[in-house]
């Protein structure tokens, strides 16, 4: 199954609401058209925007950095210690980016700067008679019902896209852009699925950027987010990445507070095939920080990840301990954390969105992760997130198992949000 396939049949929930909710909105005062008309018709669009080119919705591959396939999980080898890294390197692992050259100062909030300029302006969708059909000039029987493009139709639209959980200024942008140029147009939901697939790459593209990865070792990966966001799957799931592309790595059991945390965490080190240090229960995170960077550097890893508790019961004592944490790294290494990953879950929909302010202010967040993606109705957080904050995306949990982390693809994800057929 391709990639594309497997996150389409993940985000089947938000996709399949959205398609329900489209049907019902073209249906509500559409008519029927066969599509020998429907050619007719777009023919008008089509000369009012001479630069349209011909309809082409076949997602483009992210021009940068990587080709970035999903990597298989890690097999597991039987030495975990990866003190000897294998100087060939196999493919980039997805969320990652090609290394590169550690600035003497490392600028851990703005590391690397990826230029994505991919705005691919909506054609307007043209239906094609089959291509015997046209040969002989015959007329295709198909009728497709269409609606015009009014007021009703984008408010009716925007209700759609804050039930998928856009948020409503978001839902509002993408609506106002769909509509631009199409008022009073007679749409189909095939095409206000491409527009509104376009909207929401064309918000995404900017966000979608692999985690960097530097020269410099070891880096820290500093990982936050609530509990049960998906902190020690996600941190699993890349350290198995990166460690099939040839990076030894060292995790930290950051969490010292819930034994079971540290267990989880381990489970996943074994499966990853990656050491994982822990502190006794109620031990100090900052000092297994320090004694984590210690090892790290002893053992030459490329990367260290550090697991940290997420209690927003008590903001303040949250704040302090990943302020002590991020203190006693710099005392080893001032330049880090080079990565502060905030880890989402998509199942809260638009809580996330206080999340993403809170933990702002708490921590420097370099990046994005959303988990959970599949089966949850409110994968249009995401686009909400990126409209809002712009913070990177860096991969996006598809499920439970090690290799359910995928890149962040904006023009699949809007594919497979909307439920357009590509
Ligand atoms: N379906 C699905 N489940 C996920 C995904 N990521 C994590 N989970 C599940 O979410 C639950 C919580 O994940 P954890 O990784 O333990 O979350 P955490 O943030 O480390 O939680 P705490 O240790 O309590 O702070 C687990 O049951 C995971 O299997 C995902 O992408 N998809």
């Amino acid at each position: 199954m391709s990639l594309f396939s497997k996150l389409k049949s993940r985000l089947m929930k938000t996709s399949s609401k959205l398609d329900e909710g489209l049907e019902a909105i073209v249906e509500d005062g559409g008519e029927e058209s066969n599509v020998s008309e429907a050619l007719v018709e777009e023919a008008v669009p089509a000369t009012e925007t001479p630069e349209a080119p011909e309809p082409d919705v076949t997602p483009e591959p992210m021009p940068e950095p990587e080709p970035a396939p999903v990597p298989e999980p890690a097999a597991p080898e039987a030495d975990p210690v990866p003190a000897d890294v294998p100087q060939e390197v196999p493919p980039a692992p997805a969320p990652m980016e090609t290394p590169v050259e550690a600035p003497v100062e490392m600028p851990a909030e703005a590391p690397v700067e990826i230029p994505v300029e991919k705005v691919v302006e909506a054609p307007a969708e043209t239906v094609k008679p089959g291509f015997l059909g046209r040969l002989l000039g015959r007329k295709e029987s198909k009728t497709v019902t269409r609606r015009a493009l009014d007021d009703d139709m984008l408010e009716q639209l925007e209700e759609l896209l804050i039930s998928a959980d856009m948020g409503v200024e978001t839902s509002m942008r993408v609506t106002a852009a769909m509509a631009e140029g199409r008022y009073g147009k007679k749409l189909s939901v095939e095409e206000i699925k491409r527009l509104m697939a376009q909207e929401v790459a064309r918000i995404m593209e900017p966000v979608a950027k692999p985690m960097p990865l530097y020269t410099k070792t070891p880096q820290v990966v500093l990982v936050v987010g609530v509990n049960g966001s998906g902190k020690t799957t996600t941190i699993g799931k890349l350290a198995s990445q990166f460690k099939a592309a040839g990076k030894s790595v060292v995790i930290a059991a950051g969490d010292t507070f819930r034994a079971a945390a540290v267990e989880q965490l381990q489970v996943w080190g074994e499966r990853a095939g990656v050491p994982v240090l822990t502190a006794p229960e109620g031990s100090d995170p900052a000092s297994l920080a320090f004694d984590a960077m210690t090892k790290a550097q002893e053992t030459g890893a490329d990367l260290l990840m550090i697991d940290t508790a997420g209690r927003l019961q008590n903001r303040a004592d949250l704040m302090e301990e990943l302020a002590k944490i991020v203190r006693v790294i710099r005392k080893k290494d001032p330049t880090a954390p080079h990565n502060t990953l905030l880890v989402l879950d998509a199942t809260t929909g638009q809580n996330a969105v206080s999340q993403v302010e809170i933990f702002r202010n708490i921590a420097d967040v370099s990046g994005l992760v959303m988990t959970k993606l599949d089966g949850t109705a409110k994968g249009g957080v995401l686009v909400s997130l990126a409209d809002k904050f712009g913070l990177p995306i860096h991969a996006i949990g598809v499920g439970e198992q090690i290799d359910d982390l995928a890149p962040f693809d904006p023009e699949e994800f809007a594919a497979a949000l909307t439920g357009l057929e590509v």
